[in-house]
């Protein structure tokens, strides 16, 4: 099942001289594992933004697009005044249980009521993903989503995803410029110069 297709997809910022990217056909389907390389400045994440519908291309065209993305960044992005829990809720307002068992699952049960602002980065990044993940992702996109877990939650993480991605047939589109910090050492290089 095709999840997203682009054909001769470029990308160009007003006011630019240069196009980020151009000529980029690509097609994810279901269960995909995909990683974005490439140079700092290269595009990695205005393509991952264009998988999710947020950048449309200015040549070319989109001829598929995801219906629901999950998105992780290195800068958790959570709501501060809010609990873990509500951060959680926001997305998915009766998944009360399930957000409680993906606590337990990343090692992290005892936060739900804390408040989201008084979080570590790498206590953030896990509630980060499971919002990503409460969204039922088509596509689950990670930019850098991980730099700050040490090595042990990073697998109880990594199993967390691949746990969902073998229930749902989810497809996984990473960004990290530390190939230790793959979930998927399948994952098929994008390279963009
Ligand atoms: N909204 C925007 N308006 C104008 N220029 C932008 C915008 N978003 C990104 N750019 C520019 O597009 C280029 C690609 O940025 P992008 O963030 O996609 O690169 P990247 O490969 O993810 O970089 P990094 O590895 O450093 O995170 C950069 O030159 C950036 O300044």
């Amino acid at each position: 099942m095709i999840l997203f297709a682009a054909e001769k997809a470029g990308l160009q910022f007003p006011g630019r001289c240069e196009p980020v990217f151009s000529d980029l056909s690509l097609t994810i389907r279901k269960g995909d594992n995909l990683r974005l390389t490439g140079p700092s400045g290269s595009g990695k994440t205005s393509l991952m933004r264009m998988i999710a519908g947020l950048e449309r291309p200015t040549t070319g065209r989109v001829l598929a697009l995801p219906q629901n993305t999950g998105m992780a960044f290195a800068e958790p992005r959570l709501l501060p005044r809010l609990s873990v829990l509500e951060n959680l809720l926001f997305i998915a307002p009766d998944a009360g249980r399930e957000a409680r068992s993906m606590l337990d699952a990343v090692n992290i049960p005892d936060l739900a009521d804390k408040s989201a602002a008084s979080l570590s980065k790498g206590q953030a990044q896990r509630v980060a993903l499971l919002r990503a993940l409460l969204a039922r992702p088509d596509i689950l996109l990670l930019d850098e989503a991980f730099g700050g877990l040490d090595t042990r939650v990073w697998q109880v993480v990594r199993d967390l995803v691949f746990e969902r991605a073998n229930r749902d047939g989810l497809a996984l589109i990473e960004i990290s410029h530390d190939p230790a910090r793959l979930l998927s050492a399948n994952a098929k290089g994008i390279c963009l110069a």
